[in-house]
């Protein structure tokens, strides 16, 4: 059964920080965000984790394996590299949804986002060793079927950006919605899930709902293990044998 433990890390007061003492430019604001989450991938993935932009302010990571002294370290890493800090929030749950709520309310209770004094909260509580399984946890990575034939050669850079993301945002609709999973664009045509338990019919059903709604035809690779780079590389090879075998679903365990 899976048991997912979310990270929920969140730039401290970085509102008033891009207008303070005047507004800062936006293309360092855009460097700071892309280098924080290069660096953020680089130190959770070293640890077996992923992170996903998000938001770039506000960004989410499935952090299975690493401790709370390793988000620690992390915390520390950052505020001493950057101008700005982080707070970190960790919580785990079968349902990845109910962890991330679960991460977010203990942020939310220590203050607001844009609270000067709430800066480098850690809170909550990562699993203990002991109890971590080889299943704790389930990735779905989902790539448009020929997505250069149907978009990139066809369309222009920005239609076929369109398309993509009218996509990604049927999925991550009804993926929140009926199955209680975060799924996060990943750049090209690849959509990554953190997912509870679920069935090949379930994933088939999500499919049909985008290929409907969005007129956008998917296939997905599930993966099952012990952090998130585990789960995700099965999920990478279960998608090539979807590719090979042109079926819509493949799970490898
Ligand atoms: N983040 C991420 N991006 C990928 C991955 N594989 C491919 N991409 C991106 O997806 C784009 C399209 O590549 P493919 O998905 O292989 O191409 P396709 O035309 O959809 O072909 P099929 O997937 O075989 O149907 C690439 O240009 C990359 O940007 C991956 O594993 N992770």
């Amino acid at each position: 059964m899976t048991n997912t433990q979310v990270t929920l890390v969140q730039i401290d007061n970085y509102g008033p920080w891009t207008v303070t003492p005047e507004p800062r430019r936006e293309v360092d604001l855009q460097t700071l965000q892309s280098r924080l989450y290069a660096d953020l991938s680089q130190l959770v993935g070293d640890r077996g984790g992923y992170v996903f932009f998000t938001r770039f302010d506000n960004m989410i990571a499935v952090t299975n394996g690493l401790d709370m002294d390793d988000h620690a370290v992390i915390q520390e890493s950052v505020g001493n590299r950057y101008p700005v800090s982080i707070s970190l929030s960790v919580a785990t749950g079968q349902s990845p949804a109910a962890a991330l709520s679960d991460a977010t309310e203990r942020l939310q209770a220590a203050g607001s986002a844009q609270d000067k004094s709430r800066r480098e909260i850690l809170e909550g509580r990562a699993i203990e060793s002991d109890y971590r399984t080889d299943e704790d946890v389930q990735i779905a990575h989902f790539d448009v079927i020929d997505a250069t034939g149907e978009y990139t050669d066809q369309l222009n850079a920005f239609d076929s950006f369109i398309e993509i993301e009218q996509g990604y945002a049927a999925l991550m609709k009804y993926m929140r919605q009926e199955n209680d999973a975060l799924s996060f664009f990943v750049g090209g045509d690849n959509i990554i899930a953190t997912c509870p338990d679920l069935s090949a019919d379930e994933y088939e059903a999500a499919i049909d709902h985008v290929t409907a709604v969005a007129d956008v035809d998917l296939r997905v690779g599930v993966g099952i293990g012990r952090n998130a780079h585990n789960a995700g590389m099965d999920a990478k090879h279960a998608l090539e044998h979807a590719r090979a075998d042109d079926t819509k679903v493949e799970f490898l365990r």
